[in-house]
């Protein structure tokens, strides 16, 4: 690839175009295009944060139960019924099982830490 093409690769989509016949016509229309995807991106990562704001509040209360009857922390078990579960649903939904399972198991370390803390102070 020349340097001409990468860095015709790398200009912005919704910059002004400057650059061949019928560009400038055509550059508002991928603006807006690209805004209005850009608004339902922010809607998506905003109900992503709420919900999980939401699994974490329980999570915390799963933390606290499990402080108070000496329970372990984590619940391999369970983990791999979660995985099963959320790759069987990615697949339904056209996601990558494969990245659906590294979200959960991030999601679930950072729960899982948060047992050991509420352990630990209990
Ligand atoms: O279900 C539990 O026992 C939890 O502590 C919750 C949770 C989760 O985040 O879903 C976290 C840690 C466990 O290893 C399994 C599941």
């Amino acid at each position: 690839m020349s340097d001409s093409d990468r860095t015709e690769q790398r200009r912005d989509p919704a910059a002004p175009a400057t650059d061949g016949p019928g560009a400038t016509d055509r550059a508002p229309e991928v603006r807006d295009e690209l805004e209005r995807l850009r608004a339902s991106i922010d809607n998506i990562d905003a109900a992503v944060v709420y919900m999980l704001a939401e699994r974490f509040k329980c999570t915390q209360r799963v933390g606290r139960l499990k402080a108070e009857h000496q329970l372990p922390p984590a619940d391999p078990a369970r983990e791999g019924r979660q995985i099963a579960r959320l790759r069987e649903l990615a697949t339904e939904a056209r996601l990558d099982p494969a990245f659906a399972e590294k979200l959960l198991n991030f999601v679930i370390a950072e729960v899982i830490r948060h047992h050991e803390t509420i352990a630990r102070e209990s």
